[in-house]
């Protein structure tokens, strides 16, 4: 287990460039495994997660080539798909949410995928029913081993068909719609996904031959086709990543400029951070966040406490719920976070409550925060990053602290972080890694 420790209560200043999406990435990696030909992937971000997605596919027997720093050539022509019922796999594919997402590709050109049941955050519960409902409702085969909670799907010839997901699942969606690209006949998704991680998607399996229509919305048509050709593709800048550099210059009364953030593709985040008094100037398609020595969470028009919570896109993301939570323990005014999808992602706070914010988690889902106004700062502590999200917000909540902090367990940052410590000195951050 590796430790952060960190010196709190110094200002940041400089430019920050986004790595590419790791929820994206980890899709579009996937869909590699859906053609013959070479797929060459760009904006790939060097983070564990995305990494080990990337080792269960070489031992897949995927052709891997680094062609340089976030470039890579995918080219899955000769699989040994022996590994999928390896005890190998059982463990490689558990350890991460991602991996769930092989399934849909491999269900589509070879008939069969299995899974262990996948890793990723401990927030809550987290089903995979809309995956393997999507997969039957195409005509697949399911089994489910309970002792080794191994997954499987099988089908000769999948059909395209009607479905109405039961929840828009952003994984759940890119499988389905992975398997269905070359299912005979049309496929139509309703209660789709479409975050810009799906929209991406979409528009890859485009560029390779797909025939998918209403990309963007909640509703998906896919004429399946035959087969599918190479193509070359660029991830977005992560924008969970950009939420977090915009929270980090909030708490630090820093001014910070970050690069090219492909603005069109934020949706609401932008101005939920304006919400809560943050203020952020786009100029051409950076993001400028000024020093602010103070920031005021606005109320709503009569005159009641804001409330942030998520939804499926086009609403707020999940994973910037906590990122507000720690930014609001020292804005001017109060809010109640209402975390509705996951259960278990707020706990975190009681860390913070430790660090001296004013924080009082109502339940599992909401938390009300009364901010500070920066009149007392946070007080360092020693603290175990819980999950990746509550693990960056914890990192905040410790540049903006007075004296020395210590993270435990930031394996659960570096899972979605590329080298956050290293950027984090190149700004002016006290960060040291303990290994
Ligand atoms: C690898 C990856 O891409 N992970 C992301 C993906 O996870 P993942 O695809 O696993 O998450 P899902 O979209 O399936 O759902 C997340 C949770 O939200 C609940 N839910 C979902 C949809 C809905 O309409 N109502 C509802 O309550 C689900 O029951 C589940 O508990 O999407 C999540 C939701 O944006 C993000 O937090 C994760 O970062
Ligand atoms: C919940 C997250 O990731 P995963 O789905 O990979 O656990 C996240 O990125 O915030």
């Amino acid at each position: 287990m590796s430790t952060f420790v960190i010196e709190g209560g110094h200002k940041l200043s400089g430019e920050i460039t986004p790595q590419g999406a790791k929820n994206e990435a980890l899709q579009v990696i996937c869909a590699v495994l859906l053609t013959a030909e070479k797929v060459i992937i760009s904006n790939v971000p060097d983070i564990r997660d995305v990494n080990k997605l990337i080792f269960i596919l070489s031992e897949l027997g995927v052709k891997v080539e680094k062609i340089n720093q976030d470039t890579y050539s995918f080219q899955a022509d000769e699989l040994d798909l022996d590994y999928l019922e390896s005890e190998k796999f059982k463990k490689d594919g558990s350890s991460l949410r991602g991996s769930i997402m092989i399934v849909g590709p491999l269900l589509a050109r070879f008939g069969k995928g299995y899974i262990p049941r996948p890793g990723g955050d401990k927030i809550g519960r987290r089903r995979l029913d809309t995956h393997f409902e999507g997969f039957i409702k195409l005509g697949a085969t399911f089994r489910y081993n309970k002792d080794e909670k191994f997954y499987g799907v099988e089908a000769t010839q999948l059909i395209g068909t009607n479905m109405l997901l039961d929840e828009a699942s952003v994984t759940g969606t890119a499988n389905i719609v992975m398997a269905a690209v070359m299912a005979k006949g049309i496929t139509t998704i309703y209660n789709a996904a479409c975050e810009p991680y799906l929209q991406q998607l979409c528009k890859m399996l485009n560029s390779m031959g797909a025939k998918i229509r209403g990309v963007g919305s909640n509703l998906l048509i896919i004429e399946g086709v035959e087969k599918l050709d190479g193509c070359t593709h660029v991830i977005l800048p992560d924008m969970i990543e950009i939420g977090s550099w915009i929270g980090m210059a909030a708490m630090t009364k820093s001014s910070l400029t970050i690069k090219n953030v492909s603005w069109d593709d934020l949706g609401v985040i932008p101005r939920v951070f304006k919400k809560m008094g943050i203020n952020l100037e786009l100029r051409g398609d950076d993001i400028f966040i000024p020093e602010q020595e103070s920031y005021e969470i606005q109320n709503f028009i009569d005159g009641s406490i804001l409330t942030i919570s998520d939804a499926p896109w086009p609403g707020f993301t999940p994973d910037l719920l906590s990122i507000i939570l720690v930014v609001a323990t020292q804005a001017k005014g109060s809010v109640l976070i209402h975390q509705k999808m996951f259960e278990s992602r707020l706990f975190f706070v009681d860390k913070l409550i430790d660090m001296g914010a004013k924080v009082i988690l109502c339940d599992p889902h909401r938390a009300t925060v009364i901010g500070m106004n920066h009149e007392s700062s946070l007080k360092a502590t020693t603290m175990t990053s819980p999950d990746i999200r509550a693990g960056i917000s914890l990192l905040i909540a410790a540049l903006s602290a007075k004296g020395t902090s210590t993270i435990h367990n930031i394996e659960q940052i570096d899972r979605g972080y590329q080298n956050i410590d290293k950027r984090l000195q190149a700004i002016g951050a006290k960060i040291t890694r303990v290994d």
